[in-house]
């Protein structure tokens, strides 16, 4: 029998900027499913929100101070420099022709994203191209989020959910993973709101990311 091959992992956001609550469920899916490679992918323009207050590069620039020293975590920069709005089916569609038809590849998502995942272009689509795991996040009603769940995205979850991590190595795409990550009741949305009433996120981010929004004056009102 052929060996699995180890599951390469894809994590996209905003990033405005990137916290623990960010790292640490990269970090969780990294050791479950022994990944040894990540692509952390901060979204250009995103096609489902206002513009970010923060540049597309100055996000990266945050990520990549997050994670220059991980031995797994690879900054993919093809979302900042991509013109137009930034779809998560072109950049599985462009890994999957990066990485060939039998590579399985897993992408990861907050269960907030999960919940919205209808309203992403070409919704069914992504089954196709990865895996999707799901980790839960504070906040968002987990044991019974199915109940949260619109009916095809539910229809979806039913046909395509599975426990058992391994799973995820033996198919290149196609199954829904839920994971109980530890839960850091940390946003994005808070930090932002901290700087902008002077008070310090200090202990939810790396202090290299607080460093650079101190030293260019980010998210100061
Ligand atoms: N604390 C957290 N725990 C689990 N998942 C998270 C957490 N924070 C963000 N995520 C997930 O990470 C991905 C990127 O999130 P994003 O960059 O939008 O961060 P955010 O903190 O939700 O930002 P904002 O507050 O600006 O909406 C999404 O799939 C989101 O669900
Ligand atoms: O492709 C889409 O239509 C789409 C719609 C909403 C969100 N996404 C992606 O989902 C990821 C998380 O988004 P966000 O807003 O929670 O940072 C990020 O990589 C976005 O590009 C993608």
């Amino acid at each position: 029998m052929p060996k699995p091959l180890h599951p390469v992992g894809i994590f996209g956001g905003t990033f405005n900027p990137i916290h623990f609550g960010h790292l640490r469920i990269a970090q969780e899916l990294i050791d479950i499913l022994g990944l040894k490679r990540l692509h952390l992918i901060p979204t250009g323009t995103p096609p489902h929100r206002a513009e970010p207050s923060v540049t597309a590069r100055q996000r990266a620039e945050m990520a990549m101070l997050a994670v220059q020293d991980h031995p797994h975590i690879v900054l993919d920069e093809r979302e900042v420099v991509r013109e137009g709005f930034c779809y998560t089916v072109d950049t599985l569609t462009a890994l999957r022709a990066d990485y060939g038809p039998d590579q399985p590849l897993v992408l990861l998502v907050g269960a907030d994203a999960f919940l919205g995942l209808m309203g992403w272009h070409r919704w069914s689509a992504l089954f196709e191209l990865a895996h999707i795991v799901v980790a839960h996040r504070p906040g968002v009603l987990t044991h019974t989020w199915q109940d949260a769940m619109p009916i095809e995205l539910l229809r979806e979850y039913e046909h395509r959910h599975c426990d058992d991590a391994a799973a995820l190595a033996l198919a290149p795409a196609g199954r829904v993973l839920p994971l109980a990550v530890t839960q850091l009741d940390i946003s994005s949305t808070a930090i932002r709101q901290m700087v902008a009433k002077t008070r310090s996120p200090r202990y939810l981010l790396p202090d290299a990311v607080l460093r650079y929004i101190e030293e260019h004056s980010l998210y100061v009102e």
